[in-house]
């Protein structure tokens, strides 16, 4: 039996029909682009249709198991594959049965490079920088991955010719990096687009010869507009309505499964290819799924949804089985790998739900992100855990009774395009969190400490203190204090003391507790199983979403 996708629904107070209609409204004035808006329409109109249906559905989300009202020229869901889905011949092949066993989806797939591909291409790039012309063959990087791609060819029986081109083409780049010695941001997003550009051609070509009927697009030629950021390029409004035309207008004229590549873009001023991020490819599945106004987007990984904790610091970590788009926002911007931190922008837009599963276990009901869920029992959802992190303790008299202070510090960083995260300030002291994960190369990031640190001497004392780590604690803003008191009744047993605090002020709540990085495992797993393992002493008294009550907390103290 094929392997079912739908969970049990929280309740939500979500309206869905309205999205549909301001989605519409995107769509822009020509005649196509009304065409479009009714298309819009009317999938939104169906879905409002489903909602009174009652099959999957509960209180206003649309799920798997539905009527099938759309009408067949509608796509109607994003499957996205990340890299660990689609690592080799035989995942394709497993992504390719999860795809037929629901033969009544429309999907757009979007997949990102095989494996590690995308970190093989830049030590490869590395490498081409220093080695010579012609030593490049022998670069074992680029060797691995021609023969990752060249043995899963041969292992789905394709023609070797579906890859050829683009091998050939990604040999004769390293060989100009070698040649130029150096390596630009610009050129660096080119060379690790051919990951996705080679995993989407091979899946496509698979289908194809499999009898799924599917259509390769890169992402770049089919309206993906973003920013020239190379490395960490936003992807412009105008992208909306001309994915949507695109996808939209293919599927009428000849209906084929497009298979897109993730995390590719193309630059509004340069034209060139660039890159949304690491992980960058849940973005562009959530950005294809606002702009087409689909019923749902998944997203496939190789673990069983989001997660309380991230399972390679802590294993008992469990599955979150419902987030909010704000919850799981923050959770990604705090670090949590499993999904990209402005994945969630375009699909609370859109209000479209996220599907979050497992392409190793299908049948395990994954997360639901949506909207709105019933927060009432929720005390924390998730746990993360950033290392690597660098503190500033800035101190200055001049600060007391002073006006301009802080945006005298803030356009510092400003200035040296340095992203804070956490910021904590006293009369005369601030202390922020300085995130240097986005930046690749180790030796920019030294000298922008160096630089930042020399530029705010100017105005005030600075502390440097590298190798910290946050511990962000996320979950229920009605709850903070209870979540604040049991969080550092463990730290204190565990003999932590906590660096720094901060807390946001939103609808959901993220606290961020600053710790040494030396002492961030043991934390997170002491409050794993503080808040998700019942009472401590990790006998399996699993309680899923920490749903503790204050009685509960009093008993334990
Ligand atoms: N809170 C979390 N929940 C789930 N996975 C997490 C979490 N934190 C970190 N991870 C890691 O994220 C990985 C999945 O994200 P990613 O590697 O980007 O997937 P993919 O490449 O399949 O898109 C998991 O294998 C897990 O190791
Ligand atoms: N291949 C890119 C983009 C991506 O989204 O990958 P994944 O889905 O495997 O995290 C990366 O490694 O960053």
């Amino acid at each position: 039996t094929p392997p079912r996708l739908a969970a049990p629904i929280p309740p939500t107070s979500a309206p869905r029909a309205h999205g549909g209609v301001a989605r519409a409204g995107a769509l822009g004035g020509t005649r196509r682009g009304r065409r479009l808006a009714m298309a819009a329409a009317d999938s939104a109109r169906c879905r409002a249709k489903r909602e009174g249906d009652g099959d999957g559905v509960i209180a206003g989300v649309a799920v798997h198991g539905g009527t099938g009202a759309e009408g067949e020229d509608q796509l109607s869901v994003v499957m996205k594959f990340g890299g660990s889905s689609v690592s080799s011949a035989a995942r394709m092949k497993e992504v390719a049965g999860l795809i037929q066993a629901f033969p009544e989806e429309r999907p757009v797939v979007v997949l990102s490079a095989m494996g590690k591909t995308t970190n093989l291409l830049l030590l490869a790039g590395e490498k081409a920088v220093g080695c010579g012309v012609t030593r490049v063959s022998e670069i074992e990087e680029w060797n691995m991955l021609r023969d990752l791609h060249i043995k899963t060819v041969d292992e789905l029986g394709l023609p070797r010719s579906v890859i050829h081109a683009k091998l050939d083409e990604l040999e004769q780049l390293l060989k100009g990096v070698a040649m130029m010695k150096e390596l630009t941001l610009r050129s660096t997003d080119y060379l690790v687009s051919f990951g996705e550009c080679m995993s989407t051609r091979v899946f496509a070509a698979y289908l194809n010869q499999i009898g799924v009927k599917a259509r390769q697009c890169d992402a770049f030629d089919i309206g993906f507009i973003t920013t020239d950021d190379f490395g960490n390029a936003e992807i412009l409004e105008a992208t909306y309505p001309a994915v949507a035309k695109r996808l939209h207008g293919d599927w009428i004229r000849d209906p084929a499964i497009p298979i897109v590549t993730g995390f590719l873009g193309k630059g509004w001023k340069s034209g060139a290819v660039t890159t949304l991020g690491r992980g960058g490819s849940d973005l562009t599945a959530t950005t294809i799924g606002k702009a087409l106004g689909l019923r749902e987007i998944q997203v496939w990984k190789d673990v069983d949804g989001v997660l309380t904790c991230d399972p390679n610091i802590y294993p008992n970590a469990r599955t979150v089985p419902y987030l909010t788009f704000d919850e799981a926002a923050e959770l990604a911007y705090f670090g949590a790998q499993v999904l990209h931190p402005q994945s969630m922008r375009p699909a609370r837009e859109g209000d479209i739900p996220v599907r979050v599963k497992n392409s190793y276990n299908p049948k395990a009901p994954g997360t639901l992100i949506a909207k709105g869920r019933d927060m009432d029992k929720v005390v924390l959802t998730s746990i993360v855990l950033k290392s690597n992190v660098t503190m500033l303790d800035i101190v200055s008299t001049r600060m007391l009774g002073q006006f301009g202070f802080l945006a005298k510090v803030f356009s510092i960083f400003e200035d040296l395009g340095i992203s804070v995260d956490c910021v904590a300030t006293s009369e005369v002291s601030i202390s922020v969190s300085l995130d240097p994960s986005k930046i690749w190369s180790r030796e920019l990031i030294q000298q922008e400490l160096d630089h930042v640190v020399e530029e705010l001497e100017k105005i005030a004392f600075v502390h440097l203190l590298q190798q910290r780590a946050i511990v962000s604690l996320i979950g229920n803003v009605r709850k903070s204090s209870l979540i604040l008191e049991k969080a550092f009744h463990v730290l204190r047993r565990i003999g932590v003391n906590v660096q720094m605090i901060s807390q946001g002020a939103s609808k959901q709540v993220n606290m961020s507790l600053i710790v040494h990085d030396s002492e961030a495992k043991l934390c997170v797993e002491a409050l794993h199983q503080a808040f998700f393992e019942g009472d401590g002493d990790g006998d399996g008294d699993d309680r899923l979403t920490a749903e503790f009550d204050e009685e509960n907390l009093r008993l334990e103290l």
